[in-house]
C-alpha cells in the first residue's frame, strides 16, 4: 500500500461514494451548529418534513449574537440578536440536538464549546457553519466550515458532497524563543505563505515546536488555517491530545476509549507519503508579531516598522498602500511606538484558559494606561469560571479590564461590542478587515501577552521588555 498523509487517512475512513469525476460523499462524525448560519437550514427542513438525520452527533451554541454583558441573563436587548438566538432554543428543541443555551454555563464559542466537551475526537470529519471549524483539526480531526445550504445537508442526510484538496504540509521546526507563543508561529506562517498560499490545500503542521505546543496552543494554530487560504488545519493526535480528550463529558469510555485509542494511533502521516506543498519554517526565527495592515498576511515582527507600499510587488503595491492609510499609519514608522485605546482579548483563536493566563502573567499587579477600553470576553462559560477560580478574573479587574460572558463579542462585532470609527484595537482574534470590529475601527492582530502588554502602556509593545 502507498503510504499515506493523516489527511488521506482521514478522508479514506469517511467516503461513502465516489462518482467518476472524484466526487465524493463524505460521512460527517461532527455538526456543530451556532445561531447565524443555521436558521435557514432548519426552515429547509421543516418544510421538506424531514427530520435531523443524526442529532445524537449535532451540537448547537449561540456565541456569535449573544451579548456578553452581565444584564443579558434579562434576556437580550437587540431584536436582531434575541431573534437568532431565540430561532436557535427553538430549532435545537424541535429536532432534539444537543443544546447548551445562553445561559447555561457550558455556553461558548462553538469552536471552544466542542473540544471542551469532548465532542472533537481524532480521526472525526467535524463540520459547521463557520470558517473557523478548523480549529479542530488540532486534534486530528479533518475539521471545516460549510454554507447554509450544506449545513441543511448535513442536518438531513448526516453527509456531504466534497473533492479532496491536496495535501500541504507546514513544518515548524526547532523550539521557540522567550515571548513567543502559538498566535505568533500562525501569524507567521500566513505571513510567509500569503493569504492565497493554502487554496485548494488542507495543511499538516508538524515540527518540533508544533508538538510542543499544548492542545490549547495547537487549536490556535489550526484556528487560523483558514486565514492561510486552507481548507483545513490538522495536526496528528499524539499523548498531548490523547490527555486533553480523556475524561470529557462526551469522550468515550472504557472499552470503547480502549478501542478509538487503537485508531487513533494510527493517524500519522506515513514515511514517505507525498504532500504537493511544503513549507518549513525555523522556531527560532519566529518573533512576537503584529498586523499592521487589513490582511492577516501583513504581518511582522513587533520591532519592525511599517513597510513602504513600494517594496510589495504587482497588486500588492495598491492594497498595501490602502491598508496603510485606513488603518493611519505611516510608512516607516516604527510598529512600537502605535498608539492603541481598545484592547480585546477573546475569540475563538485565543479565548481559552492557556490565553487567559498569559495575559493576566503580563498584566499581574498592573494596571491599563488612562483612558483605555479593555475587556476580557472568556471564550466558554467554564473558561470563565475556571479563570475566576485562578484569579485571573480579579487580576484583569484590578488592572482595569472589563471582565465579560462568553460570545464572539468584539470579535465580529455582531453585538454592542464594537470600535467606534477611528478607534484602535489590539485584539487577540484572527481578521482585522476593514470595519471588522466595528464601522471605521482599525484591528492589530497579537497574542493574548502581547495584548497584555499593549494595555499596560498603550502602545503596540514588545511583550519581552515586561517579561
Ligand atoms: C458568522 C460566521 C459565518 C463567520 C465565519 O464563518 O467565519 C464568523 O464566525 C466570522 O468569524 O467571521
Ligand atoms: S470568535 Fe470570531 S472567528 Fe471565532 S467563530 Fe466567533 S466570530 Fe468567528
Amino acid at each position: 500500500m502507498s503510504p499515506k498523509t493523516l489527511y488521506d487517512k482521514i478522508w479514506d475512513a469517511h467516503v461513502a461514494h465516489e462518482a467518476d469525476d472524484g466526487t465524493c460523499l463524505l460521512y460527517i462524525d461532527r455538526h456543530l451548529v451556532h445561531e447565524v448560519t443555521s436558521p435557514q437550514a432548519f426552515e429547509g427542513l421543516r418544510m421538506a418534513g424531514r427530520p435531523v438525520r443524526a442529532p445524537e452527533k449535532t451540537i448547537a451554541v449561540p456565541d456569535h449574537n449573544v451579548p456578553t454583558t452581565p444584564d443579558r441573563v434579562n434576556g437580550i436587548e437587540n431584536p436582531e440578536s434575541r431573534i437568532q438566538v431565540e430561532a436557535l432554543d427553538k430549532n435545537a428543541k424541535d429536532f432534539g440536538i444537543h443544546y447548551y443555551p445562553v445561559n447555561d454555563v457550558r455556553q461558548g464559542i462553538v469552536h471552544i464549546v466542542g473540544p471542551e466537551q469532548g465532542w472533537t475526537l481524532p480521526g472525526m470529519t467535524v463540520v459547521c457553519g463557520d470558517s473557523h471549524t478548523a480549529t479542530h483539526g488540532a486534534f486530528g480531526a479533518l475539521a471545516h466550515g460549510i454554507g447554509t445550504s450544506e449545513v441543511e445537508h448535513v442536518l438531513a442526510t448526516q453527509t456531504l458532497i466534497q473533492k479532496k484538496s491536496k495535501n500541504m504540509k507546514v513544518e515548524i521546526t526547532g523550539k521557540l524563543q522567550p515571548g513567543v507563543t502559538a498566535k505568533d508561529i500562525t501569524l507567521a506562517v500566513i505571513g510567509e505563505t500569503g493569504t492565497a498560499g493554502g487554496t485548494g490545500y488542507v495543511i499538516e503542521y508538524c515540527g518540533e515546536a508544533i508538538r510542543n505546543l499544548s492542545m490549547e496552543g495547537r487549536m490556535t494554530v489550526c484556528n487560523m488555517a483558514i486565514e492561510g487560504g486552507a481548507r483545513a488545519g490538522l495536526i496528528a493526535p499524539d499523548e498531548t491530545t490523547f490527555e486533553y480528550v480523556k475524561g470529557r463529558p462526551h469522550a468515550p469510555k472504557g472499552a470503547q476509549w480502549e478501542a478509538a485509542m487503537d485508531w487513533w494511533k494510527t493517524l500519522y502521516t506515513d514515511e514517505g507519503a507525498h504532500f504537493d506543498k511544503v513549507v518549513t519554517i525555523r522556531g527560532e526565527d519566529i518573533a512576537p508579531v503584529v498586523t499592521w495592515g487589513t490582511s492577516p498576511e501583513d504581518v511582522l515582527p513587533i520591532t519592525a516598522t511599517v513597510p513602504h507600499p513600494e517594496d510589495f510587488e504587482g497588486g500588492k503595491v495598491d492594497a498595501a498602500r490602502r491598508s496603510i492609510e485606513y488603518m493611519g499609519l505611516q510608512a516607516g514608522q516604527k510598529l512600537s511606538d502605535v498608539e492603541i485605546d481598545t484592547v480585546f482579548i477573546g475569540s475563538c483563536t485565543n479565548g481559552r484558559i492557556e490565553d487567559l493566563r498569559a495575559a493576566a502573567e503580563i498584566l499581574k499587579g498592573k494596571k491599563i494606561k488612562d483612558g483605555m477600553r479593555a475587556m476580557v470576553v472568556p471564550g466558554s462559560g467554564l473558561v470563565r469560571m475556571q479563570a475566576e477560580e485562578e484569579g485571573l478574573a480579579d487580576i484583569f479587574k484590578e488592572a482595569g479590564f472589563e471582565w465579560r460572558l462568553a460570545g464572539c463579542s468584539m470579535c465580529l462585532a455582531m453585538n454592542p461590542d464594537q470600535l467606534q470609527p477611528g478607534e484602535r484595537c489590539a485584539a487577540t482574534s484572527n481578521r482585522n478587515f476593514e470595519g471588522r470590529q466595528g464601522r471605521g475601527g482599525r484591528t492589530h492582530l497579537l497574542s493574548p501577552a502581547m495584548a497584555a502588554a499593549a494595555a499596560i502602556t498603550g502602545r503596540l509593545t514588545d511583550v519581552r521588555e515586561l517579561m
